[in-house]
């Protein structure tokens, strides 16, 4: 017992020690930790690398740094700078399982201070100063229906087979989109169809339906990505970030029919999004492609010139991922875990946030360059604003208006930051986007913005905001002109039928400043009723 404890402290100490080069997903794979073992040691690795910092400061206020070394136990290594297996150590001490377990001279050092230590943290929390040891809030566990392999219906009784009893959405503490789930019960969520939410920790492993790609462990705001597409049923589509697949594969089963081609550019995430794909009876829809997407060819004669719909679920700083999970086994941590591998405690202004965020303007923009997209849907699990309406804004500015923001699931109650301090474009901006939080939204934090194509007035100019999305505007330049040409042509012939109602609004929605493109694009959101799809109109 001992000895495995020492195992996982060790392991965890190395995985959150290095630099993250690999991703964190991908160390715990490779640390050649026992496959029963991976669910805890995943939740510890989590657990520190979300309160490293509280921790580290609980144990300087407790002395810890301060003692000589004849008061550590032999073989004990410096405290300064703090080792990684100090962390991990305090972790399972104060927030883990409150237990020290393991056999190291950091271990006997954290079972001789812990009463100690466990008292400085009562006091910094009584005073405040510890918020982020507030217990993390214990979010329903969701499960989205496949539609490609089960019905609602289906699923209902297959819940109410495992015992668990149909109940109303009820709201939570968190206020009226937030959901209580009762223990023994499940209900249908609200504003998401085909998502039914079970009590926080249950565990499904070994559940058949789950096993045979029936029922999606999916967590809610991971469902509002595809919701916001919205890819209608044949639609040509292109996810441009997809592994493992949960976003791909919940718009293959809304779309029934169609292609989605899915690009994933690091080779072990590609084989997890090959076998759900395979596992979910995605096959005839979602063709997994191995590469890079900013390499795709977005020439008006090429492979995917007639893709109508894109969906960009970039690699984020993960910063949303509020939820204490505590996996009941490895294969269902795989299966819901979408985060590729920062640490999540990555500083809103840090450069990697920055580099993130570049990354993420640039994957936008060049689904944005593709021919004949009209929707294209951005969505992060960060909640720091830079990876979020910033991107809006600056990608906005870049695309030259060949792109408005569109009302993204105007339902969802929780819409963007609203720039309160007296930001106007932000103001503008929150409306039209989502945001998900763990209290409010019983969901992971979560960010979702849909640009719409306005129709492109000739020789419109493309204006790159920022020095990364040059190459792609020069890319989409190319491609610009070809479809202006050809939807001025589209133009001239239906204003010569219709004397010129859909310029009307077209037009100024192109050259006015974001906010009004945005109402503008409220306004197109609504028409397909009276005109036909909103989709059409490239
Ligand atoms: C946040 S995860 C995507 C989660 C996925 N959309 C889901 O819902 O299951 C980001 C993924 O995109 C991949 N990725 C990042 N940039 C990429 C790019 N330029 N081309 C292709 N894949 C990329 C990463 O390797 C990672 O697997």
């Amino acid at each position: 017992m001992a000895r495995n404890a020492q195992l996982l402290i060790d392991l965890a100490a190395q995985i959150t020690g290095s630099s993250h080069a690999l991703g964190i997903k991908n160390q715990l794979y490779a640390s050649g930790c026992p496959p029963a073992l991976l669910p805890m040691l995943t939740a510890l690795v989590q657990g520190v690398a979300w309160s490293r910092d509280q921790l580290l400061a609980c144990a300087q206020e407790d002395g810890l740094f301060a003692l000589a070394p004849s008061e550590l136990p032999p073989g004990c290594p410096p405290l300064e700078p703090p080792p990684a297996e100090l962390v991990v150590v305090l972790y399972e001490a104060l927030l883990g399982s409150r237990r020290v377990r393991g056999t190291s001279p950091i271990v006997e050092l954290v079972r001789r201070r812990k009463a100690s230590l466990q008292q400085t943290l009562a006091a910094r929390r009584k005073r405040g100063a510890a918020n982020a040891y507030a217990p993390t809030p214990k979010l329903p566990r969701y499960l989205r229906v496949n539609f490609l392999r089960m019905s609602d219906a289906q699923a209902r009784s297959h819940l109410d087979s495992l015992g668990l009893r149909c109940a109303p959405a009820a709201a939570g503490p968190g206020g009226p989109n937030s959901l209580r789930v009762d223990k023994g019960t499940y209900c249908a969520d609200p504003l998401v169809p085909g998502l039914f939410a079970l009590p926080p920790g249950t565990s499904l492993h070994g559940d058949g339906a789950v096993a045979r790609g029936e029922l999606v462990l999916q967590d809610r705001s991971s469902c509002l990505s595809a919701l916001a597409l919205a890819p209608p049923a044949g639609a040509a589509v292109v996810d441009t970030c997809a592994s493992p697949g949960n976003k791909t594969l919940h718009c293959a089963a809304l779309m029934g029919r169609g292609r989605v081609t899915a690009f994933e550019r690091d080779p072990a995430r590609l084989a997890t999004l090959r076998r759900r794909v395979a596992e979910q009876a995605g096959e005839m829809i979602v063709e997994p492609r191995a590469g890079d997407f900013l390499a795709a060819d977005t020439s008006a004669d090429g492979e995917f010139a007639h893709v109508s719909h894109v969906l960009v679920d970039p690699s984020c700083s993960g910063s949303g991922l509020a939820a204490a999970r505590e996996p009941s086994s490895a294969s269902e941590f795989a299966s819901i875990d979408e985060h590729d591998g920062q640490s999540g405690a990555l500083a809103p202004d840090s450069a990697e946030v920055e580099a993130l965020a570049r990354a993420q303007e640039r994957l936008v923009l060049h689904a944005m360059a593709l021919p004949a997209v009209r929707v294209v849907v951005y969505s992060t699990c960060s909640v720091y604003r830079r990876e979020n309406e910033d991107v809006v804004l600056r990608v906005l500015r870049a695309c030259g208006g060949r792109f408005e923001l569109a009302p993204c699931l105007p339902s969802w109650p929780h819409r963007g930051l609203d720039g309160a301090d007296g930001d106007a474009e932000l103001r503008r901006v929150a409306p039209l986007v989502c945001r998900a939080a763990a209290d409010a939204d019983s969901t992971n934090g979560f960010f979702v913005a849909r640009f719409e194509r306005v129709l492109p007035p000739a020789h419109a100019p493309v204006v790159s905001a920022c020095a990364a999305g040059e190459a792609v505007a020069r890319a989409a330049r190319k491609a610009e002109r070809k479809a202006a040409r050809k939807a001025a042509r589209k133009a001239e012939r239906r204003a010569t039928r219709k004397v010129g109602e859909k310029l009307a609004w077209a037009a100024p929605a192109a050259a006015a400043p974001v906010g009004e493109r945005s109402s503008d694009a409220q306004r197109a959101h609504k028409k397909p009723k009276a005109r036909g799809s909103s989709d059409t109109r490239t």
